[in-house]
């Protein structure tokens, strides 16, 4: 498999203390990964290793087979990787369409494609564009988190649990969008809590346990995988 992303034994943490203990995983082109397991994994810690946003120690991390690690975030995003954290991920004070300018910010010239591309993944905030974006539901708040990284037309999109809150229908509404950005060309590494429904959406996935991968496979094998299910899915 060709990857897009590669992490290699990343090890890595706050302050001195090394949360990822050796986390290895890949990203295909067009393709949706999860990262499950239990709280204090490190998924959220291995995803903001990827965007520069804590010391790695040890290992490396490729997109496209160029080393990015410990590059500031500017140069990792100029990659062709973009970030959506899980909390204050949008600019409640502003609209929809003026949140999509902020995530445009690095780019230059026209942006009506972009702007274009994003409305057509997300017709409701296009509907939507004068609304202030603090007064959207947080599965739209969600939305508009993704448009705005969207608009500086990644290769990969990290996502840190984008349906953490959300009501079923939502978290459904948040996954097919995935799929479609997926569609769109641009691959997606996510976190999720909600490890089965993840799992059975995804292309692959990779659980963390104690800062270190434990099982991988696809969805489906994760899912079929008895020690998954009874250490990490509840049975
Ligand atoms: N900014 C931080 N400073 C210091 N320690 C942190 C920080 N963020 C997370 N940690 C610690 O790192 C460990 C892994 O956290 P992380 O958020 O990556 O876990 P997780 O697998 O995403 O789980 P959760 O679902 O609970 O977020 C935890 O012990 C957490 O307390």
């Amino acid at each position: 498999m060709s990857a897009l992303l590669a992490m290699d034994k990343v090890r890595g943490g706050y302050g001195d203390a090394d949360i990822l203990l050796g986390v290895s995983l890949v990203v295909a082109p067009r393709e949706i990964v999860v990262i499950v397991g239990p709280n204090g994994a490190g998924k959220s810690t291995a995803m903001k290793a990827v965007f520069g946003l804590l010391k790695v120690r040890g290992g490396s991390i490729l997109v496209e087979g160029r080393d990015i690690t410990g590059l500031a975030t500017n140069r990792i995003v100029e990659a062709g990787v973009c970030y959506v954290p899980q909390v204050d991920n949008v600019f409640r004070e502003m609209t929809v369409h003026e949140n999509l300018e902020m995530g445009a910010f690095l780019r230059k010239g026209d942006l009506s494609a972009a702007y274009d591309r994003v409305y057509a993944l997300f017709p409701d905030l296009k509907e939507r564009q004068k609304a202030l974006a603090g007064n959207l539901s947080g599965g739209q708040r969600q939305m508009v988190a993704m448009g705005r990284a969207l608009m500086l037309e990644p290769k990969i999109l990290l996502l840190d649990e984008p349906t953490a809150g959300l009501s079923p229908k939502y978290m459904e509404q948040i996954f097919q969008i995935c799929r479609d950005v997926r569609d769109s060309g641009v691959a997606i590494l996510l976190v999720e809590q909600h490890a089965k429904q993840a799992l059975a959406f995804a292309d692959r996935g990779y659980v963390l346990a104690q800062g270190a991968n434990r099982h991988e496979g696809t969805g489906a094998e994760l899912l079929a995988d008895r020690e998954v299910a009874e250490m990490f899915l509840g049975g």
